[in-house]
Formats: structure tokens, sequence, C-alpha cells
């Protein structure tokens, strides 16, 4: 039997499906997480959890004293691996007598020892940092299994896997709140629909460019949110010329369409991207700067994009990208990608090595050489 009841007693029929009371409680978990309270996880065996991006001190030192010292960090692979600990499933490390300080140490700054006793983590444990995505929170996690029907933790927000993966639905749901024509420089006419939907998502735009035949192949750009690169200019990334690239395109093509994704930082939000940024600032680069954070290479999910093309009619495309994933995606969501255009911005000394990096360790589709070389020209 699914368990989508979690903690919630009654349920009325009538306002809450199995899937709305699964959505609900992935989403009160997030919320429950980003305000720095604990969340229970309830599989075949149950844990609490906090993130310790968002708890304060105080609240870890109460986690700490609840659970009499048998708390543990869990790192991620790529942390646990970024720290020198060999794993698949990512590692429990114990917090007994530790600081707030030291556990933050462990979860996600530079220059910390490698622990001396660690243990492997058992495998749900990924679905945790999964829910510490979603609340776009750094994936380390002060956890401590418990007994199911633990008093501490009563009445503590809970998810459980069926939960999340029945809410998981409601990320390819998008429906359509507003559109409307907002006049752009050197552009032709271009409206604006707003999208709503998904699962802890906000609103997402798509540009529609012109007049483009949805009969044949829309150019279309599946563009992450940048607001470093595209509202600042930020010379540290390419992403502000693709974006106004992309749009003269289709332009020039007779029209397209922008999907404008809630996407900042590969997913990972403007905070670990900031923090991504100091480390790199350190000599890391963009990938093992994430993974000293606890991300994989790249976490983003293109759900949105399948279907808000899906609500435009819109099933050919050609893509504007260099990065393989993109396409990869929207040709297993249904979606024809006829055609790849690349996408360039101008190379810089500062955003070199990440186009560089992107290139040699992420598959995109980028002439090192040539990237190079732009720069010896000038
Ligand atoms: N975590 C992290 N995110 C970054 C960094 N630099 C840029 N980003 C984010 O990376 C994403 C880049 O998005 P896109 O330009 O759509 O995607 P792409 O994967 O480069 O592929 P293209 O379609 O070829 O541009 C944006 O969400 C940026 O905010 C970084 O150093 N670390
Ligand atoms: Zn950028």
């Amino acid at each position: 039997m699914l368990k989508t009841d979690a903690g919630v007693g009654r349920v009325s029929k009538a306002f809450l499906g199995p899937t709305d009371v699964a959505h609900r409680s992935c989403e009160i978990a997030a919320a429950e997480l980003r305000y720095g309270r604990p969340i229970v996880f309830r599989s075949d065996r149950s844990f609490a959890a906090m993130a310790l991006d968002a708890a304060s001190a105080a609240g870890y030192d109460r986690f700490a004293e609840v659970t009499e010292g048998t708390h543990s960090i869990y790192l991620t692979p790529p942390r646990a691996t970024a720290i020198g600990l060999a794993t698949t499933t990512g590692a429990l490390v114990s917090l007994r007598d530790a600081s707030f300080e030291r556990a933050c140490a462990l979860g996600y700054r530079l220059d910390v020892e490698k622990p001396e006793t660690w243990s492997e983590a058992p495998a749900e444990l990924s679905q945790l940092a999964l829910m510490s995505s979603l609340a776009l929170l750094l994936p380390a996690l002060v956890v401590v299994e418990i007994e199911p029907d633990d008093d501490a933790f009563a009445g503590i927000a809970q998810v459980t896997p069926d939960e999340m993966k029945i809410a998981s639905e409601a990320e390819q749901r998008f429906e359509i709140v507003a559109r409307t024509i907002v006049p752009l420089p050197d552009l032709p006419q271009s409206e604006f629909i707003v999208f709503r939907g998904g699962l802890s998502q906000r609103d997402q735009i798509a540009i529609v460019v012109g007049d483009p035949d949805l009969e044949r192949s829309v150019p279309t750009r599946i563009h992450s949110s940048c607001i470093t690169g595209d509202l600042f200019g930020s010379l540290k990334c390419d992403c502000g010329d693709q974006l106004h690239g992309a749009l003269r395109t289709m332009a020039a093509r007779g029209g397209g369409v922008l999907l404008y994704l809630d996407h900042e930082g590969r997913g990972t939000g403007i905070g670990a991207k900031m923090r991504a940024y100091g480390y790199q600032s350190r000599g890391l680069d963009t990938i093992d700067a994430d993974a000293a954070l606890g991300f994989g290479p790249d976490p983003r999910r293109y759900h949105a994009a399948s279907a808000m093309l899906g609500v435009l009619g819109i099933s050919k495309v050609d893509l504007l990208t260099n990065n393989p994933s993109k396409a990869a995606f929207l040709e297993k969501a249904g979606i024809t990608v006829t055609r790849r255009t690349p996408v360039l911005g101008e190379v810089t000394g500062d955003n070199r090595n990440y186009l560089a990096t992107k290139a040699r360790r992420a598959g995109h589709l980028l002439d090192v050489a040539s990237i190079t070389a732009a720069l010896v020209r000038k």
C-alpha cells in the first residue's frame, strides 16, 4: 500500500487526492528544511534530518541534545569524495561532541581534514539530498535514525519515498496563467507567456519571438536563469551573450521560443552558486566547486521545458544549445530535436576556464582549442 498520508491523519477526499497529499508533503518538508526545522523521512527505516545550510547553531544544538549525541552528518557521494572518502552511497560521520561549526566544516567547507571514522550511508538517504535540493539548500544534512513512533519527533513534517515519487509527477503539470506582448529592443513582436506548476517552482516564462511556424521545427532555446550573467553581464560566464544571441537568431529565422527556466546555479540556487564562485576564486573549477558543496556535475531537470513546449503545441525544435543533455532530455520526453544550433558568447579571460571545463568535463559541444585561440587573437 502506498504511504501517502504521513502524519496528516484523516484526509478530505473532496480536496485531496493521493497526488495532492504527496505533493503537499514534499512542499511542506522542503519549506520546513528551509526554515531550519527538522523533517522525518519515513521509509523502511525512519530518519530525522535537518539541513545545515538553514539550521541555526541553537537549532543544531537542540537536535544534538534530543538525539543524545547519536546524530551524524550525511555527506553525498560528491562531497564524501571531495574530502577523501571513497564511497558510492555517501558517508555518515558521527557528530558526537561536534559543534555546529565543525558540522558545517564537514558538510561543505574547504580545507577540512578527512575524518578518521565514518560509515557507508544507507542508500535511501540520497532521497533526503533530493529534498534539500528541492528546498534550494546544500545537501549537507544532520541525520539520526529514529523509531517510527519516536515521541521526540512527534508532529514533525514527514515525507516518504512513495510521496516523493508521486509528487515528482507534478513536475510535469504546467498551465498558462497570463500572456502579453512586451516590446523588446531590436526584436520583432515578442509575447511573454507565464507558466505555473511543477514542484517547488516559481512561475516561469516562455518568450515567443515573432511568429514561429509551429508546424515546422521551431528555433528554441532552453535557458537556465543566471542572474549574474543575464542581468548584470557578469564576465564569469557566457549566459548573457547566449540569451541575447539566441533571441537575435530567432528573429533572423522568422521567430522562435525561449524558455527561461527557474534554474539559477544549474538548479542549486543563487546561495549555492555564490558559495561555488567563492570556491572557484580559490582555484577549484566549476564542477569541483559544486562537488565540494555536495552536488553532482549538473543536477538540472528539464521537465518544465518539455511540459511548456507541450502546452504551446511545439513538437519539433531546432535547439539552440551546446549542451547535449538538453537535447537528450527533450528527445526522451517525446519532442523531436531536428537540429542543434550552437550558441556562442564572447570568450574572455574570466570565462575561458569555465567554458573549457564545460567542454572537457561536462561534454558540452564547445571547441576548447578555438576558445583558447579566440583569446590569443585578442
Ligand atoms: N553551480 C554553478 N552554476 C553556474 C556556474 N556558472 C553558471 N552557472 C549556472 O549555469 C547555468 C547555465 O545555463 P545555460 O546557459 O542554460 O546552460 P548550459 O548548460 O551552459 O548550456 P547551453 O545551452 O549550451 O548554454 C545557469 O543556471 C547559471 O546560473 C557555476 O560556476 N556554478
Ligand atoms: Zn551565467
